[in-house]
């Protein structure tokens, strides 16, 4: 049942939230409301430990890599055990696909009917410089039966079948984004009091922007539609802005309207972004935000993936933007 008739005040807090908005839920019987809880929950020790970082020796590499190939960050490690313990003692999730971890993360929890792609913390490159982060995570609800092992089409699914996806913000204060399919909605944490409260209802992007964010240092290795796309965006005296953290990036031009870009390049085929737990995820948010992402031909969320740590090219933001690069690249396919 849609519940967007339900106008929630600003101020109403996280639970409270979810609890009246449960109803959006297909299969709504409180398991995707409590997992949305365990969220927020390991949202805020998170936020704790990334705050304090600097004084708790949890600043720097971890002296390990991931399967990307990339040094792993303490706080990547400290939040990758953070969600998963929540998940573990939770008992909604069934499975987890985590950056964190090379191979699907199977909790045994035998009544969980859910599972999450996430990116335990994004941004790792600023950790250190106390630069906006985040965490992006997808729900899904397992297609083989309760109980039984998990299998590969209960994880390999494409973004289209989300039932929730969102991120956490880490910056000058923390915020949580998300959607069920009916809408988006922000919640800002106040530490004082240790919970959520709604501050931005409805998140609408612009149709257009003056924002485009793409780390430009890589320009000789993009494709010519991307470099043209750039040329047009720097003649229309567009802002660059490039955070070098994904979330933030993304969060800021889904309030002011822009287009954040991590194309193909030489080195990269298939760019750097990872499909499963940080595209998706924010396809499904701006689609529901009406905008659009797509790896410049194809819708994101239609993409079907084929191992759990996909790259893709990733062009998302405000649909006027995103359709002119996309016309670029279809023009120099035809
Ligand atoms: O330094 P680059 O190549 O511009 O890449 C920056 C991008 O890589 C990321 O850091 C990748 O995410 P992780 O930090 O989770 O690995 C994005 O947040 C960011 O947008
Ligand atoms: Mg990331
Ligand atoms: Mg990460």
């Amino acid at each position: 049942m849609d519940t967007s008739h339900i106008a929630l005040p600003v101020g109403t807090a996280l639970d409270r939230f979810i609890k009246r908005k449960q109803d959006d839920f297909p299969f709504a019987s409180g398991e995707l409301s409590q997992l949305l809880r365990d969220i927020a929950l390991a949202g805020k020790i998170v936020d704790r430990e990334i705050r304090r970082a600097g004084l708790s020796n949890l600043a720097g590499a971890f002296g390990t890599q991931n399967v990307q190939g990339e040094q792993q960050q303490k706080l990547d490690v400290v939040a990758n055990v953070r969600f998963t313990r929540a998940f573990k003692n939770g008992g909604e999730v069934c499975a987890i696909i985590s950056e964190e971890e090379e191979k699907i993360v199977d909790l045994a929890n035998p009544n969980g009917r859910y599972i999450i792609a996430i990116d335990p913390l994004d941004g790792s490159s600023n950790i250190d410089v106390n630069v906006s982060i985040g965490t992006i995570f997808s729900i899904y609800r397992r297609i083989s039966p309760v109980g039984g092992p998990v299998q590969e089409e209960d994880v390999l699914q494409r973004g289209t079948a989300q039932v929730a996806a969102g991120y956490i913000l880490f910056s000058s204060s923390t915020m949580l984004v998300y959607t069920t399919g009916n809408g988006v909605n922000g919640f800002t944490y106040e530490p004082s009091l240790g919970e959520f409260f709604l501050s931005h209802q409805n998140m609408r992007i612009p149709e257009d922007g003056g924002i485009y964010s793409i780390n430009e240092g890589s320009y000789h290795s993009f494709s010519e539609p991307v470099k043209q796309y750039i040329e047009e965006c720097k003649e229309r005296n567009l802002s660059a802005r490039y955070i070098g953290s994904l979330v933030a990036d993304f969060h800021r031009n889904l309030l002011k309207g822009g287009i954040y870009i991590y194309p193909a390049t030489k080195k990269d085929k298939n760019g750097k972004l990872r499909l499963m737990y940080e595209c998706n995820a924010l396809a499904f948010i701006v689609e529901q935000a009406g905008g659009k992402a797509t790896n410049g031909t194809e819708r994101i969320m239609e993409l079907t993936p084929e191992v759990i740590h996909e790259r893709v090219p990733f062009f998302v933001g405000s649909t006027k933007m995103v359709n002119r690069v996309k016309e670029l690249m279809q023009l120099q396919n035809a």
